[in-house]
């Protein structure tokens, strides 16, 4: 999407210097930097410390970490050393392993000589899929907006809340979440965003940094408002991202989303989820009790990042010193709690059968798992 009126994708690959480029998201939304990925090492610390972020961009940053590999060692113990060093960094979004199982699977069969520009090739694919996804998701759920807005007085806006930044950042472009808000801005539907700050990485401020960009209105509001907001009428949809979606529809997304699934059902606000079939995890049916949930540091609950008063991006304390802090970064919705899920293909219920319908090609992975 554009930054500044210049269009730019969160990565993409330099053909000067033969190298990824990539948006480091740790210092938006008050800077905007642009940085080199030159080792394997560089890859993983650009997933650890979410330098890149959100379940599709992470697949997307593994394929060119394959690629690299590739160019390096092309061998089968030097590409399983490298899949094996990747697919540690995080557990929870099933799109890296998806791009490394994906990676793996194209390169073993070919020569060895071949396969550094087979995987060059394939990263660019995965990165141009993902765009074409994501369109096509902001597609669908443009259609369930424009329902909303047919119900409402003239110029009154559709309002939406979103959890977390499952935007064009989270992706290599549009977003998924984010998606059909963008369509349904650029087709004229007015609507208005409760962006969640989404503690305790305050993901919603890259949201609101987003939507600014776009002229999208939205408002920034605490995690725990959401419930309140519902109670009171002003919410008249949810879409939220996912990092894993298993095969019946239970939604793995960051912490936090959960609770607002719980809300929605008690105030009857439908709750979407927007769902590119990369992140769904066919091997997978009970998500709660099967699905890896990250455990990140402590720091990043005690303390937080913001621009302080002279400009500079600072980082303070939130607890007393030797408060310990807890960390889950993602929790689970049961498919019960889901309206439906907004992917490439259509709108589907968040069931075996509204996977399998969509996704027959895909659904008989798990019988192979
Ligand atoms: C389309 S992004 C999906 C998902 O990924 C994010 O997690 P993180 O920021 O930890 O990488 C968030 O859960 C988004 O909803």
């Amino acid at each position: 999407m554009k930054v500044n009126g210049t269009h730019y994708r969160s990565l993409w690959w330099d053909d000067d210097k033969a190298a990824l480029q990539i948006i480091d998201q740790r210092w938006l939304p008050h800077e905007f930097r642009i940085q080199q990925v030159d080792t394997l090492q560089d890859f993983a610390d650009a997933i650890v410390e979410m330098r890149v972020r959100g379940a599709p961009l992470i697949g997307a940053t593994a394929a060119y970490g394959m690629a690299l590999a590739a160019k390096i060692d092309p061998s089968n113990a030097h590409l399983d050393t490298a899949w094996e060093f990747l697919d540690k960094t995080r557990p929870t979004a099933i799109n890296l392993r998806w791009a490394l199982n994906r990676c793996r699977a194209h390169l073993l069969p070919l020569p060895e000589a071949d396969r550094p520009a087979a995987a060059l090739k394939l990263a660019h694919e995965i990165s141009d899929e993902d765009v074409g996804i994501n369109h096509s998701i902001g597609q669908n759920g443009l259609e369930i907006i424009r329902k909303i807005a047919a119900g409402k007085k003239d110029g009154e806006p559709v309002r939406i809340l979103t959890h977390c930044n499952a935007g064009w950042i989270a992706t290599v472009d549009w977003g998924t979440a984010t998606s059909p808000m963008y369509q349904a801005h650029d087709a004229g539907i007015p609507i208005h965003v409760w962006v969640d700050e989404t503690r305790p990485r305050n993901q919603g401020a890259l949201t609101s940094w987003e939507l600014g960009s776009h002229g999208i209105p939205h408002t920034y509001i605490t995690d725990n408002a959401g419930g309140h907001l519902m109670q009171h009428g002003l919410v008249d949809m949810v879409i939220v991202g996912t990092d894993r979606t298993t095969r019946r529809g239970d939604v793995c997304n960051k912490i936090g989303t959960y609770l607002k699934a719980l809300a929605a059902k008690a105030n009857n606000v439908p709750f979407y989820v927007a769902l590119p079939s990369p992140t769904i995890d066919w091997t997978v049916d009970d998500g709660v009790a099967e699905i890896p949930i990250e455990e990140r540091q402590e720091r990043e609950v005690t303390h937080i990042q913001g621009l302080t008063d002279d400009g500079k991006i600072g980082v303070v304390q939130v607890t007393p010193v030797g408060t310990p802090g807890g960390n889950p970064a993602f929790d689970v919705t049961p498919n019960h709690l889901v309206t439906g899920l907004i992917t490439e293909r259509g709108v589907c219920e968040a069931s075996a059968e509204g996977l399998a319908a969509l996704f027959p090609d895909l659904s008989g992975i798990a019988k192979s798992a």
